[in-house]
């Protein structure tokens, strides 16, 4: 039941607004930076979801959360023609229609038009989300795919509009949105501030020409909110000319944050050799997520 009634929320969430009914008229843009993994068209729609985490924890690595309690639902998303065509055709369905579906696909047009949540979901009012941010290619959709299946798929798809996770474990349910990283979408970022109850910025710590457009975006982000916790994720641990956490600190100014938590965590996603950075980050975001949970009134 309660599960059941995480995706239901989720769902409303998301829902579209009376602007996205115009998107049938909009060509789907062209917003990749990063070359597709997979050729457009064979795979190119990404429609990774899954209802119920079913592993064993007896696997090698465990998943984070191996739990038989545990499910998670995921919504990807992916702009290429084909989704372009599925999503508009299927806005004004998923409107209307009960909610039967663990699945969907969404485009640059519902970030862009992505505003306020419905305000009878009875979350709505309170900080539930764990935002994760960082420019493309940082890592965010595989760091969310080892927290929810303790797995990384082999190919992963840059994510061209948003991609929201549900992870529910026993009675505490974690959202967790990413918005890609893409130059076109980072402008998008700032709106979903308000909902985070944590920043979860991922950074490629092997790309150190990256670090002081990240600095930037991160600071840009972080003055809209002075006191939101902040959680970078040092990414890429495994590549021999990845940066320390010290370097990297130093480089993103963190010492600049402000009066904030903030957890500096190295971490990588390869396949097979997950570290226990992944897995410490975890911890705290379950923490965090308990206490919030417990403050709000939202675990009985
Ligand atoms: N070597 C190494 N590669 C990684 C690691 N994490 C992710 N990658 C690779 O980095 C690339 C980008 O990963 P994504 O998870 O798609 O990055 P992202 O931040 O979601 O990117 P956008 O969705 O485009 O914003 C993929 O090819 C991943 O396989 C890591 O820890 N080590
Ligand atoms: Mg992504």
């Amino acid at each position: 039941d309660g599960s059941k009634g995480g995706v239901a929320y989720l769902i409303w969430n998301y829902a579209f607004t009376d602007e996205d009914t115009t998107s049938k008229s909009r060509e789907p843009e062209e917003i990749g930076t990063r070359p597709r993994l997979r050729e457009e068209g064979k795979d190119g729609n990404w429609t990774y979801a899954k209802s119920t985490s079913k592993q064993s924890s007896a696997k090698a690595p465990p998943p984070v959360n191996a739990s038989e309690a545990s499910t998670f639902t995921k919504y990807g998303s992916s702009l290429t023609q084909e989704d372009w065509e599925r999503e508009t055709e299927n806005v004004e369905r998923r409107r209307t229609k009960e909610v039967t579906t663990r699945e969907t696909v969404v485009s640059v047009a519902a970030v862009q038009s992505f505003s306020a949540p419905r305000a009878s979901a009875s979350l709505d009012t309170k900080k539930t989300q764990v935002l994760v941010l960082g420019l493309d290619g940082a890592g965010k959709t595989s760091v969310l795919q080892c927290w929810a299946t303790g797995n990384v798929e082999e190919e992963v798809e840059p994510t061209n509009g948003f991609n929201a996770v549900s992870i529910n474990k026993e009675e505490l349910h974690i959202e967790f949105l990413e918005i890609g990283g893409n130059e076109k979408l980072r402008q998008y970022w700032h709106k979903y501030m308000s909902k985070a109850l944590l920043l979860v910025f991922v950074v490629d710590s092997s790309d150190p020409d990256l670090f002081p457009v990240a600095k930037e975006h991160l600071h840009e982000l972080l003055s809209t909110d002075s006191t939101l916790p902040l959680m970078v994720l040092a990414n890429k641990q495994d590549l021999p000319d990845s940066c320390s956490i010290t370097d990297l600190h130093d480089a993103l100014a963190l010492s600049e944050i402000g009066d904030r938590k903030m957890f500096l965590i190295g971490i990588h996603t390869r396949k097979g050799e997950l570290g226990s950075g992944i897995r410490s980050a975890w911890n705290m975001i379950e923490k965090m997520a308990q206490i919030s949970a417990v403050t709000c009134g939202c675990v009985t």
